[in-house]
């Protein structure tokens, strides 16, 4: 299981700020949605530069035109680099085509996805690395979880790593850990918290005992 920082409400020089308190205890480092609107890939290649040992991932939503964003992220220095769930079939495999051709991952976000375990086996057929469930910040204000989707998609995955993401807490954690995802990703869990550097420690030693 890796740990992966979502940064999402914070500019560049505050993403790298926050990154240097909590590197030591983080896998991955996810320049958010947000962050792509407002600062444009020049976000990801600015903080690979600036963190070269650690994966960074663009989190794009990729919905269309999924080759040439893969490729655009990849350039900028993405390791892995995200698309819906939802998106087509064609753009689906153009986006895994493209990652294999740059040597990049793709995470796809099962975000708003329905039929999430029929979804996941056509997905994991296609070649994808990482299916992930995700509840994103709306429905995360009216009390939803991705804990059930989790399950789910761990029951007819065979290839892709899985992954989870939304509203993760160190409360919350140890439940996680129990269901055994590849990649546990937290955003607001770590950023909110006064001293983040002792929140992203404590679930790096919770995910770490959950490796043993
Ligand atoms: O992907 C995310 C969301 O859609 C905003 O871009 C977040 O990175 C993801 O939900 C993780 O953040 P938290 O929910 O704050 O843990």
């Amino acid at each position: 299981m890796e740990l992966q920082l979502a940064l999402d409400l914070v500019n560049i020089p505050e993403a790298i700020k926050l990154v240097k308190e909590v590197e030591d205890h983080i896998d991955i480092v996810e320049i958010g949605t947000p962050v792509v609107i407002n600062e444009g890939l020049r976000a990801v290649k600015e903080i690979k530069a600036e963190f070269p040992n650690l994966k960074v991932l663009a989190d794009l939503k990729i919905m269309d035109a999924a080759g040439y964003e893969v490729m655009k992220a990849s350039e900028a220095g993405a390791d892995i680099i995200t698309i819906l769930g939802a998106a087509e079939d064609m753009s689906i495999k153009g986006a895994v085509e493209e990652a294999k051709k740059q040597g990049k991952k793709i995470l796809v976000d099962m975000i708003a996805v329905k039929d999430i375990e029929g979804r996941a086996k056509e997905l994991d057929e296609l070649g994808v690395d990482y299916i992930c469930v995700h509840t994103g910040y709306d429905l995360q204000a009216v009390g939803q979880n991705s804990f059930e989707d989790l399950a789910k998609i761990k029951s007819v995955v065979k290839n892709a790593k899985t992954a989870i993401a939304g509203g993760i807490k160190l409360e919350t954690l140890p439940e996680v850990v129990k269901a055994q995802p590849d990649l546990v990703i937290v955003g607001g869990g770590i950023t909110s918290q006064d001293d983040k550097k002792a929140a992203a420690a404590e679930m790096q030693k919770i995910i770490e005992q959950g490796n043993q």
